[in-house]
């Protein structure tokens, strides 16, 4: 069993964007420049966005903070994303999500100019790596993308299971997998809650990504023997025997699907790091596109 080490993987990268960066200052360029926008007080959201400030400053980008009371109105937040996106020093800017029950998300995503969308969560990104256009890849599946393709990974002609099919996630993940692509040629099997029989179908895979957001729901029964297993799960368990009163979950019980593993993602050090560092190579694609 070999781990993938998502952390270091990320910190590599990281030092190459900083490289770049350095190169185009040196050249008269402009510092590219990452903007998020926070609402409420939700724990987890706010350490994500730290990590992405913090990686900011890693990678020798500009970064802004914006952040509002859960009281914010949709229209006011709408009004927020259309100033960033007229605002000529930001190249891209996230909508860190989930919003507040009375704001309509895909509203707010929906109102993100394509050209900022760092996330790569706008329909017209989406559909641009559906057909196979340039554009912003969503920072999490081409994360892991990269993860496999940095451990030499081979895809190609792979059985892939994917579990869950969230817009930001698991759709989009299916989708990469089965690409004409280096890290891609899969037949993908895009499983979720009715799916009929799912531990018969995860027992199949040879890259098992795991992305429905239950905490050690993947049990060492539902794995083949030599799988490939990405965990993307991050969720806050209580756990009072930990100084913060909750630790970090993912959604494979590591210890025991562990060792039947050719590869697996740890959580955390795995599969996090890895989104914040994509976001940050989008940011800097944003910023040369502009
Ligand atoms: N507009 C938007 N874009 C997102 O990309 C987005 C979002 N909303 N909402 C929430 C999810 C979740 N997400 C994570 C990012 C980093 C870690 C990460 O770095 N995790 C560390 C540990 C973090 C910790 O210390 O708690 C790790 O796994 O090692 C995890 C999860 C981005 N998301």
């Amino acid at each position: 069993m070999q781990l993938i080490d998502g952390k270091a993987t990320a910190e590599a990268i990281k030092g190459e964007i900083a490289i770049e960066v350095k190169e185009i200052l040196a050249n008269g360029g402009k510092q590219p420049h990452l903007a998020a926008v926070l609402v409420g007080n939700d724990g987890g959201s706010r350490t994500y966005v730290n990590h992405k400030v913090k990686a900011c400053e890693q990678c020798g980008f500009k970064s802004t903070l914006l952040e509002f009371e859960e009281t914010i109105t949709e229209e006011e937040l709408l009004a927020v994303v259309d100033k960033l996106n007229k605002d000529e020093d930001i190249d891209g800017f996230i909508v860190q999500l989930p919003l507040p029950k009375h704001i309509d998300e895909t509203k707010v995503t929906l109102a993100i100019d394509p050209a900022k969308d760092v996330d790569g969560f706008h329909p017209e990104n989406l559909g641009r790596m559906m057909i196979g256009l340039p554009g912003f890849l969503p920072a999490t599946p081409y994360g892991i993308v990269q993860l496999l393709e940095r451990y030499g990974i081979e895809t190609s002609g792979k059985k892939c299971v994917v579990v869950g099919r969230s817009n930001i996630v698991g759709t989009p993940m299916s989708l990469l997998m089965s690409r004409n692509a280096k890290v891609g040629n899969c037949t993908v099997t895009l499983t979720h809650s009715r799916t009929a029989d799912l531990a018969a179908e995860t027992r199949e895979a040879d890259i098992l990504i795991a992305a429905l957001g239950k905490p050690e729901f993947v049990t060492a029964d539902m794995v083949k023997e030599g799988a490939v297993v990405i965990d993307v799960g991050t969720s806050r368990v209580k756990d009072d025997s930990k100084k913060s009163g909750f630790s970090l979950k993912g959604d494979v019980k590591f210890d025991e699907v562990s060792p039947k593993c050719s590869f697996i993602t740890p959580v955390p050090g795995g599969v996090g790091p890895m989104t914040v560092v994509t976001l940050m190579r989008n940011t800097l694609l944003a910023a040369k596109n502009r």
